[in-house]
């Protein structure tokens, strides 16, 4: 029986997502034996700075590439917020499993909801895609960075001055954690996720005809469909992670994809958003793209890049 390596991150989370993976393919009947293989990527062992300043999201990732090309291991799954929109020669997602809950969480220690939070309220968060859509509904509010896995974060709320964090439902649930520490799901209109968030990317070698067509079984058409959108919005707006990017689609009953994408400057003040639909993922991302660039966002994210390089 042939064995296939699974590359996974070293955190809880990314554990629990290879295992879940790996136990769907068994429960198919995949006739492989698995064994995991723990990596340490540069994203984790860079803790003190902000990542959008060392090379953003691709970290999490690029080693575990490597690792899958050097043939070392075979196959890898990942958070698909952290892929970045291009993947190497030779690689593919081999699939894109059903999707988790899309929306952002609100975990309060007074079990305050984010409309009754008061004013002053330190609110964790180390992503400015969440920070310029919090300060822009409530700028009474302070962020105060946080890194660290979820695990970790969870434990910093408890310790330190943090009156709220913010997380991904996704991972809570995955972890088993959502019902003991959510206070409240954030809805779209406060908070629109990262693109991606929520769903999986199971990557593998591009040639590895018989993993590939495994994997296949895992595939949920609706989450390809609507993260294929996502994924070809942001390409098109190629704002590295200095700008808030946020994506979100959905396939609605007349089986359309409805993409809700938004572009905003770190401070929240300025707040490009749009909703487009069709048939096309990409066509469609594209199109949000460019709906976003007329309205000003492209100028937007040039000036910061500006900035950053000043
Ligand atoms: N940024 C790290 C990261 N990558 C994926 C998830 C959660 C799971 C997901 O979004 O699929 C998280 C943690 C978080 O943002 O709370």
């Amino acid at each position: 029986m042939r064995k296939i390596i699974v590359g996974s991150r070293r955190s809880k989370l990314a554990l629990t997502q290879t295992n879940l993976v790996i136990e769907q393919l068994k429960r198919l009947g995949a006739p492989f034996e698995f064994e995991v293989k723990e990596i340490v990527t540069r994203g984790d062992k860079i803790v003190n700075v902000t990542l959008s300043k060392v090379g953003g999201k691709g970290l999490f990732v690029k080693e575990i590439e490597q690792a899958m090309l050097d043939s070392e291991i075979d196959m890898a799954v990942h958070s698909m917020k952290d892929m970045p929109a291009l993947l190497p020669k030779g690689l593919v997602i081999g699939c894109v499993p059903l999707r988790e809950d899309h929306r952002d969480v609100l975990i309060s220690k007074q079990k305050k909801t984010f409309a009754d939070l008061p004013s002053g309220a330190i609110i964790g968060t180390s992503s400015l895609r969440r920070s310029a859509q919090i300060l822009a509904k409530r700028p009474d509010v302070n962020i105060k960075w946080i890194r660290g896995n979820i695990d970790t974060r969870l434990a910093k709320l408890e310790s330190e001055a943090y009156d709220a964090i913010i997380l991904a439902a996704a991972g809570l649930v995955r972890m088993g954690w959502a019902s003991d520490v959510i206070t409240e799901y954030l809805s779209t209109d406060v908070c629109l996720p990262a693109v991606g968030q929520g769903a999986l990317a199971v990557e593998c070698r591009e040639n590895d005809d018989e993993l590939r067509e495994w994997l296949q079984k895992l595939n949920d058409v609706n989450t390809e469909r609507a993260v294929r959108a996502e994924r070809a919005f942001l390409q098109q707006m190629e704002g590295g992670c200095q700008v808030p990017i946020a994506g979100y689609a959905y396939i609605d009953e007349r089986n359309d994809i409805v993409l809700t994408a938004l572009v905003a400057s770190p401070d929240g003040k300025e707040i490009y958003k749009e909703m487009v639909s069709g048939t096309n993922p990409e066509e469609v991302g594209i199109q949000a793209a460019a709906l976003l660039s007329e309205q000003g966002a492209k100028a937007l994210i040039e000036r910061v890049k500006e900035e950053m390089n000043r």
